[in-house]
Formats: structure tokens, C-alpha cells, sequence
């Protein structure tokens, strides 16, 4: 096999298509770096002593892993003194970080998901990190939250690494999806998957559905259809898979389709669903469209939602084009009754 590096990769992006300025090049690089130092330190495990809780709470109130710390950690060291950011922003800061003066500055913004599914840690069950690198405005003040809020159409990258049997950046800067597969002996990312395609249909399913109960009415009656199989109004029987992190169902879609589902519901009135729009859904949705695929909070789509804070929660429904928009449309036909 004729291997291709992800810096090869990113030079011929930049030389072919010209749309990849040199220092979101070289963020990117330092970025993949940064993956490959938390898929080491979660490789180790308990001979890592990195394992079991930090004995803080994140702001949304999470216990934090020691894992959420130190990967927290080797993401800002990693990309502070790069010269290509203005600030960055992540699950386990409260606030925004601004490059501290020391450091040069640059245009970008970074937001991340440090460690996603750190339930799965202890049990040795794969994580993975999350990131998505928007631009700062033109503006000469000093970086703030609001430079952040800003819809997910505007993303010029986004990713996420995978840490499984395999170590795999998913990688999309706007020009298609593709996967870099690390070669832990070279230290090398080599692309593996140009332009993933998830298919338009599907009849895998992953929903977390102890949250059964709580439930809306759109979602209820999808799900009674989904388990209604070949006997119910969707003519065919259908698979589940929960992993519990957001990057492995994600991963799955991309190379087999299906469609994952976190909704809003009746628990927590004014918090829609579970999972972060800056840093998980935003991210995740541009990889899943530019591979084809489809991802709303049920009413439009996720990327053309204007946030309104660093840690705001959105409903999700990702994946397959025929089913996002089958249980889209439930949504719609409520609001029109
Ligand atoms: O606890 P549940 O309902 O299974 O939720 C799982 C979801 O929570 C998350 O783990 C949240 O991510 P974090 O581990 O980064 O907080 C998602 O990756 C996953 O889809
Ligand atoms: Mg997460
Ligand atoms: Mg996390």
C-alpha cells in the first residue's frame, strides 16, 4: 500500500485546492500531535495511574475523570504556543482561554471535547476526543466568549480521533471526511479512508432508551416504529447499538450508516437533550454532512444554530439522510398540529 501522511495530505490540500491557509495547516498538525500523546496516556491505564476520578465537578456539574484533566491539559500545552490561535474552549473550562501574551497570537479559535465518553474509561472501552476550529472576527480587542458563539456552518475544521483497537483521526476541512489511521511504531497518522460516505439508508439505530419515559411525542412514535420492525409502517426490521460515546457511534455511522439519537426531553425543561453544541454536535455534524449524511436537533439543521452560550445543550439526530430526516419530520408535523 503507498501510504499517505496526514502532513502529505494537508501540503497537497493546500497546493491543490488552496483552501487551506498554512497556519490552520499547522494547527491541525499540532492538534493530531496532541491525540497522539492522550492516546498514549490512555493507553496506559491503570499503569498510567490515570484511571478513577479527579475529585472535581466540571461546570456542568460532571464528575471529572482523571482522564478529563490531563487530556484538558495536553490540549492546551500543546496548542497554546503554536502561534495560529487567538483562544480556546473546552468541556473542562468554565471560561474561554486566551493565549496568554507570551505566546503569539493567531485568527483561529479551538473548542474541544478533551476526552468524549469518559464513562467508558474505567472499563476500558473506547473514548475519543472531539475539536472544531472556527476563525475570529477582524476585530483587534482581546478574544471573548462571544468571538465563540457562532453558528456551525462557519467551522473551517473539525475532527475527532478515536482511541479503539485501532487509533484513527477523522478529519474534514471542508472538502469531504477522511481517516488517518496512527502507526504507533512511525508516530505517524497514514491516511486509510478518503471521502467516507454514510449511507443514505440504513436499519441501525443507537439511542440511550432508559430515557424511554421521558420522552416527546415525535420521538416516541419513531421509536414505536423502529420497534414495530417489518410488522410497523417502516417495513423492515432494525439493530441497536449504544456505546455510550458520542465518537465510536459517530465512527460506526460513517463506515456502515445508521442514525444516532440524543433528544431533548421532559426531564430538565430549558436544557435540550445532553450533549454540547460547540464542541460535540457542531464538530460532528459537519464530519457527518461532508460525508454525506444529515444532522438536526429535530427542527433544523445543527449547524445553523446560533449559540447563545459556551456550554449550551442541543437535541441531536445524526446520520443516515432518510432517517434524520423521517424523525425531522415528526418533529415538523407536531408543530404543525
Ligand atoms: O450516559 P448516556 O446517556 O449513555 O450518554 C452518553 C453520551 O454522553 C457522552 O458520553 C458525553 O460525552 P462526555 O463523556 O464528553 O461528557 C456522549 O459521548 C455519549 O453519546
Ligand atoms: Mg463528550
Ligand atoms: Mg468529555
Amino acid at each position: 500500500m503507498k501510504r499517505k501522511s496526514l502532513s502529505r495530505y494537508l501540503i497537497e490540500q493546500q497546493r491543490e485546492h488552496n483552501n487551506l491557509p498554512s497556519d490552520l495547516r499547522l494547527l491541525i498538525e499540532i492538534v493530531a500531535r496532541a491525540c497522539k500523546h492522550i492516546s498514549h496516556a490512555v493507553s496506559k491505564g491503570e499503569l498510567g495511574d490515570v484511571l478513577g476520578n479527579a475529585g472535581t465537578d466540571n461546570v456542568q456539574g460532571e464528575a471529572q475523570k482523571k482522564l478529563d484533566v490531563l487530556t484538558n491539559e495536553i490540549f492546551l500545552e500543546a496548542n497554546e504556543w503554536g502561534g495560529n490561535l487567538a483562544g480556546m474552549a473546552s468541556e473542562e473550562m468554565e471560561h474561554i482561554y486566551e493565549i496568554p501574551n507570551r505566546y503569539p497570537k493567531g485568527e483561529y479559535l479551538l473548542v474541544y471535547d478533551p476526552l468524549d465518553g469518559s464513562s467508558n474509561i474505567d472499563i476500558n472501552v473506547t473514548v475519543g476526543t472531539i475539536f472544531s476550529v472556527l476563525k475570529k472576527s477582524d476585530s483587534p480587542d482581546a478574544v471573548c466568549e462571544k468571538d465563540f458563539l457562532q453558528q456551525g456552518k462557519n467551522q473551517v475544521a473539525a475532527g475527532y480521533a478515536i482511541y479503539g483497537p485501532q487509533t484513527q483521526l477523522v478529519l474534514t476541512t471542508g472538502r469531504g471526511t477522511h481517516c488517518f489511521t496512527l502507526d504507533s511504531e512511525l508516530g505517524s497518522w497514514v491516511l486509510t479512508q478518503e471521502h467516507m460516505q454514510v449511507p443514505t439508508t440504513t436499519n441501525e439505530y443507537a439511542v440511550n432508551t432508559s430515557n424511554t419515559r421521558h420522552w416527546f411525542p415525535p420521538m416516541t412514535r419513531y421509536m414505536s416504529e423502529l420497534l414495530a420492525g417489518e410488522t410497523g409502517p417502516l417495513g423492515k426490521n432494525y439493530n441497536m447499538r449504544w456505546v455510550a460515546a458520542m465518537v465510536a457511534e459517530v465512527h460506526r455511522i460513517l463506515n456502515r450508516g445508521g442514525i444516532f439519537m440524543y433528544p431533548s426531553d421532559s426531564r430538565t425543561p430549558g436544557r435540550p437533550g445532553r450533549l454540547r453544541l460547540m464542541y460535540e454536535a457542531n464538530p460532528m455534524a459537519m464530519i457527518i454532512e461532508q460525508a454525506g449524511g444529515v444532522a438536526t436537533n429535530g427542527e433544523i439543521a445543527i449547524m445553523d444554530i446560533q449559540p447563545t452560550s459556551l456550554h449550551e445543550r442541543v437535541a441531536v439526530f445524526l446520520g443516515s439522510k432518510e432517517e434524520v430526516e423521517r424523525i425531522t419530520a415528526y418533529h415538523h408535523d407536531q408543530v404543525s398540529n
